[in-house]
């Protein structure tokens, strides 16, 4: 039988099977029940095994590139993939060489190859993990490195890029009166983890005191700062982080989402965390009712986690985002409909392009005539004014506080409703 660490080798081969291959996004594959059948600990450590060869992908082509006279079968290629990013970042040889030859031996289609997995990887074990450290921080793909060059300029991407490089840490966002499980608190009041480990072993989970969120994603519940009893909206709102922001402000939230499967965890974490929402099932574009205050927290490209999910721009191709941008703006409009004449509605995404974040609210600013830009609502704790763009939103960027861990890529705007 094979051991744990062989047994998550083939499960993270298997998973950059069809993240490269399929264009399957990693959550997806998750959610169908890729890793089900391990231990948790050989899911963790086949999830971890992933995201870091993909984090590695670039580096690891170049050393093997010098290896091969050309391209084996994708299976092969990931095996010597993720078996080149272990051997450069010091795992034992003998452990990842034996380990792959099993895998790729034990394969019908491939077998035959197990011979060159171990030649290869006897070359890369013995020149890899010196020249890693002077391999260049990888790219992303050309088709999302040319817009955001365009957007943000060469030497902000590469900030970027040295950003997904490092990976995140873990942030939090604290219940009021709630202490937090060590870690630093961040200028902007949530706490970073930098050596988190498992997320459901650390004190206060259990008792509902914190929930795991991008210091940036948990900046639009700031800036739509509620008033207990206001009645607010959430509007895409699965699974929850913002909700529960807002619940724990005290406002009375209606937290809507298309996606049953979603909000089965938002119910889930607000039971955990002992707050409350009237929860709804249901597309925003059909959704009826009048608000204090709407969050709209649009489906987007997720540009701006690929710290966190490097499978992103390695799944994708840009090529569905056209969609999403129209779906945004319709979701702008609606959500305008259902705010109180005096209303607010914070509109934001987790995209580092500005054609779902700056273009938006530029696009939608001309359409409606009693629609203001609230700019000192983002005038927050932690917030640095060289963050605020020209129309009145908040630009976060995985290249700032680079000294700290970085954040996700987000885009916030506050729109006024005249009374
Ligand atoms: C960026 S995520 C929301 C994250 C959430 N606000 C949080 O903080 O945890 C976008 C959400 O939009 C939902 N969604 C997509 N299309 C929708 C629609 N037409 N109506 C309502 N929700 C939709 C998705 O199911 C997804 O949960």
């Amino acid at each position: 039988m094979a051991d744990g660490a062989t047994t998550a080798r083939r499960s993270a081969i298997y998973l950059l099977d069809q993240i490269l291959g399929e264009g399957r996004l990693l959550p997806e594959c998750l959610a169908a029940g890729a890793l089900d059948r391990l231990s948790p600990e050989d899911r963790a450590r086949a999830q971890r095994l992933t995201l870091e060869t993909l984090r590695g992908l670039e580096r690891a082509d170049r050393l093997l590139g010098g290896h091969l006279q050309k391209t084996p079968a994708l299976t092969v290629r990931n095996a010597l993939r993720l078996g080149t990013v272990e051997l450069c970042q010091g795992a034992a040889a003998h452990g990842v060489v034996n380990s792959m030859v099993e895998i790729i031996g034990r394969s019908r289609k491939h077998g035959r190859l197990k011979g060159l997995v171990n030649a290869v990887l006897r070359k890369v074990a013995a020149e890899g993990p010196d020249a890693w450290p002077r391999m260049r921080v990888p790219r992303l793909p050309d088709w999302l490195r040319g817009p955001l060059v365009e957007a943000w300029g060469a030497e902000a991407v590469a900030g970027m890029e040295r950003a997904h490089f490092a990976g995140a840490p873990l942030d939090l966002t604290l219940k009021p009166g709630a202490s937090a499980p060590g870690g630093e608190v961040l200028p902007t009041g949530s706490i970073r983890l930098h050596e988190a480990g498992q997320v459901s072993a650390l004190p206060g989970f259990a008792d509902g005191d914190w929930w795991v969120q991008d210091a940036a994603a948990a900046l639009p519940a700031r800036v739509l700062n509620p008033v207990p009893g206001e009645r607010v909206l959430d509007l895409c709102a699965a699974p929850g982080g913002k909700t529960m922001q807002l619940a724990a402000a005290g406002a009375a939230v209606t937290a809507l989402d298309i996606s049953e499967t979603r909000m089965a965890r938002l119910r889930d974490n607000l039971n955990r965390t002992g707050l409350s929402a009237e929860l709804v099932v249901g597309d925003a574009l059909e959704h009826q009712g009048q608000y204090d205050a709407v969050l709209l927290d649009a489906p987007c490209s997720a540009t701006g986690t690929i710290r966190r999910h490097p499978d992103l721009p390695q799944a994708k191709d840009g090529s569905e985002f056209g969609g999403l941008i129209e779906l945004q703006a319709q979701m702008l409009a609606r959500a305008w409909g259902l705010l109180k004449p005096g209303g607010r509605l914070v509109y934001c995404t987790c995209s580092l392009l500005p054609d779902e974040g700056e273009v938006q609210i530029e696009g939608v600013l001309d359409f409606f005539a009693d629609m203001s830009v609230d700019r000192a609502a983002l005038d927050l704790p932690g917030v640095d004014p060289a963050w605020i763009t020209e129309e009145g939103g908040l630009r976060l960027r995985p290249d700032y506080w680079p000294e700290r861990g970085g954040m996700d890529g987000f885009y916030i705007a506050c729109l006024r409703k005249a009374r």
